[in-house]
């Protein structure tokens, strides 16, 4: 009989770290002389994390939408092709910032792959200083954020580099009035093997169900630069972004680099990261009732 394959859940909001643990995880398995194969969605049509993935794993993407709703049948027929295409022995699922990681649980666990997969958990990274700001949110995106953690089996709190030690008693307390599976303190969602191994399966039932679109308003402006844009400018339009504007992410040229850096935004912090090669310029805006019209015009504005 075939081996089941492992599957793993990677939840959280939108910049929280998902990605990051996502990179770890696939070290992991290369250092067990295992393959993962890795399904990843984004919330806008292009993928800027896909492009920074390696290229020697098997990759499905679904783009333009959120595993949880509008695609789901995609997922189920995306997760037959990498069964068929076969290759890898653990699959990692990355769902977007604003997935409710049960709907992505159903698929997995469908009757039609019971005898294939071995769904070992969720693990939900929470961005501490997000934790700490999140009477910002909106109650829809709260409530997801809440569900994230309350299905999780093993919770990183990660980026305890942005908050200070004495919170986290605190904020530890308040994660565990919303579950009881481990949680640990992370920095760049640093966790090591046998942790991992720790991971549990949660009942899943009893899962509101946020939606995106339907009760979380979220929107994704997805922008292709054409030309080099000045980076003091840049660095001013997005000071300038409101309050909603939850993630930013992209490839931007700058006149001052010859290829376009990497920029990844959450709450109100941008890093840049300069790049050796050349990506395409798409640059992803995620947020909350967002004014798609303005940050068009403002990105192209940057242009001229
Ligand atoms: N300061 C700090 N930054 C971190 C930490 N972990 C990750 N980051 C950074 O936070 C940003 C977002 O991390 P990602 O791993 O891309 O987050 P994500 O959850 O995959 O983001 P989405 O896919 O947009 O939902 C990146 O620039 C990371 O380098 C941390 O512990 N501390």
């Amino acid at each position: 009989m075939n081996k089941k394959i492992p599957v793993y859940l990677l939840s959280g909001f939108l910049g929280s770290g998902k990605t990051t643990l996502l990179k770890r995880l696939i070290q992991f398995e290369k250092e067990e002389g295992r393959t993962p194969a890795v399904l990843m969605n984004e919330a806008g049509k292009v993928s800027i994390d896909s492009e920074e993935m390696d290229k020697d794993i098997p990759l499905a993407e679904l783009l333009d939408g959120c595993i949880c709703c509008t695609i789901q049948d995609k997922l189920e027929s995306q997760l037959q092709q990498l069964l068929f295409n076969g290759g890898f022995d653990t699959l990692i699922i990355e769902t977007t910032g604003v997935a409710h990681p049960v709907e992505v649980v159903d698929s997995v666990l469908s009757p039609l792959f019971a005898d294939k997969f071995d769904f070992k958990g969720i693990i939900t990274t929470v961005d501490a200083l997000q934790w700490e700001k999140r009477d910002q949110l909106s109650i829809q995106a709260l409530q997801l954020l809440r569900e994230q953690i309350k299905f999780a089996g093993l919770i990183l709190l990660n980026k305890t580099d942005l908050i200070s030690e004495n919170r986290i008693p605190y904020i530890l307390n308040e994660i565990q009035s919303i579950s009881s599976s481990k949680i640990l303190l992370t920095q760049q969602a640093k966790i090591d093997q046998e942790t991992l191994k720790q991971l549990t399966i949660k009942d899943q039932s009893g899962a509101s169900k946020v939606r995106v679109n339907q009760e979380l308003d979220l929107s994704v402006v997805v922008y292709t630069f054409s030309n080099k844009i000045d980076r003091a400018a840049f660095e001013e339009w997005m000071r300038d972004q409101s309050s909603y504007v939850y993630r930013m992410k992209g490839f931007i040229p700058f006149k001052d680099e010859y290829y376009p850096t990497l920029v990844q935004y959450s709450y109100g912090m941008p890093l840049f990261f300069e790049q050796d090669i050349k990506m395409t310029p798409n640059f992803v805006v995620i947020g909350e009732n967002l004014d798609k019209v303005q940050i068009e015009n403002g990105l192209r504005a940057l242009e001229n």
